[in-house]
């Protein structure tokens, strides 16, 4: 594998993202108002971008394209995809993704109290998108399904911060084998509950203890991104399959000229907007545009927000500016 200058990048851009989601206010809450009190926050919505820096972006992402990962080497980085969240999972364990609380504030359709109120975020145009309603009859069971689940860390909080509802049950999967191990040999997975278990987004079948048609939830969080572009097609079939009329797929992701696309340096690209990490994991960087094209197909698009935030490092006087896509899209109830 080709080695990289900055040998952690995936390590810091991953953490980066799951510690900034962490500590996130709901969209849209603390906007900079004065360019002088940047440095008064560790961070700030609606980061506006220059003309000057939305330039910079583009070219920085035209000199990746002279020079991508060499054909010959491309081949192998597909074929190895899961062997290689593997070792980062063998890697990292569960001391990595720091537990994803925000979960409740922007995803409140994954609890039951909160279920029907739901949160817009904001939509470029700053619409607040309506809330996501999710139909429960009493006693049936609600499931709750999380794809490219890592370590459990929001599997984990979801089924504490549940445990008041009997019904609620929770499905994990992963395509890494290391991952899924990480998660059941976790003192906390309860097998009443929940079931953790190897399935990969991208294959011709269905997990075999899912039922076609019976997952109300399905949470996706920073996962379509690591998926090969001609795989995409049959991952949203699976998601439509797996749904119930009237559920919802909850989706979080990066977004094209995210701080993380920008820092790629050479021999790393795959293809537009598709990188390899320095330790073999891949990751695609989003438009709103293609979001509404991939869902809008086949499910009723509630939210396709961009979360534009940018993160500032006071002691060192650092600016990060980081782009975030979140959509909830639902399957018709017809
Ligand atoms: C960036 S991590 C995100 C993990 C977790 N969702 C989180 O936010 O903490 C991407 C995850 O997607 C998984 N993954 C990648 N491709 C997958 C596929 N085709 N099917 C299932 N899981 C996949 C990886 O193994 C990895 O655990």
């Amino acid at each position: 594998m080709p080695s990289e200058p900055k040998t952690t990048t995936s390590v810091r851009d991953i953490a980066d993202t799951a510690a900034s989601a962490n500590e996130t206010p709901r969209f849209g809450s603390r906007t900079l108002q004065a360019a002088d009190d940047v440095f008064t926050q560790n961070a700030w919505d609606h980061a506006e971008w220059t003309e000057e820096q939305e330039a910079q972006a583009r070219e920085a992402v035209l000199r990746q394209l002279e020079h991508p990962v060499p054909a010959e080497d491309q081949g192998r980085y597909h074929a190895e995809a899961a062997e290689n969240w593997n070792r980062f999972y063998a890697k990292n364990e569960n001391r990595f993704f720091k537990d994803r609380h925000w979960l409740r504030i922007e995803f409140p359709e994954l609890f039951k109290t909160e279920r029907a109120v739901g949160h817009g975020g904001s939509d470029d145009d700053g619409a607040q998108a309506p809330p996501a309603q999710i139909t429960r009859e009493p006693g049936r069971r609600f499931n709750v399904m999380e794809i490219g689940c890592g370590a459990g860390n929001a599997f984990f909080p979801l089924l504490a911060e549940n445990q008041a509802d009997p019904d609620y049950y929770a499905y994990a999967c992963d395509f890494s084998e290391t991952a899924v191990r990480v998660v059941r040999e976790n003192a906390l997975y309860d097998p009443a509950r929940s079931e953790a278990f190897v399935w990969d987004l991208t294959s011709p079948e269905l997990p075999p203890s899912v039922a076609p048609g019976s997952v109300d939830v399905i949470l996706l969080v920073f996962v379509l991104s690591a998926i090969h572009p001609d795989h995409w097609q049959q991952a949203m079939d699976n998601l439509y399959k797996l749904l119930r009329p009237g559920g919802i797929v909850l989706f979080r992701d990066y977004g094209r000229y995210d701080l993380a696309q920008l820092r790629f340096k050479r021999n790393r690209l795959l293809s537009d907007n598709f990188y390899v990490r320095g330790d073999g994991t891949r990751v695609y960087f989003f438009t709103n545009e293609q979001l509404a094209e991939l869902f809008g197909q086949r499910f009723e698009v509630l939210q396709n927000a961009v979360d534009r935030r940018l993160i500032v490092n006071r002691h060192k006087k650092l600016q990060m500016f980081r782009v975030w896509l979140q959509g909830k899209f639902r399957k018709p109830l017809t």
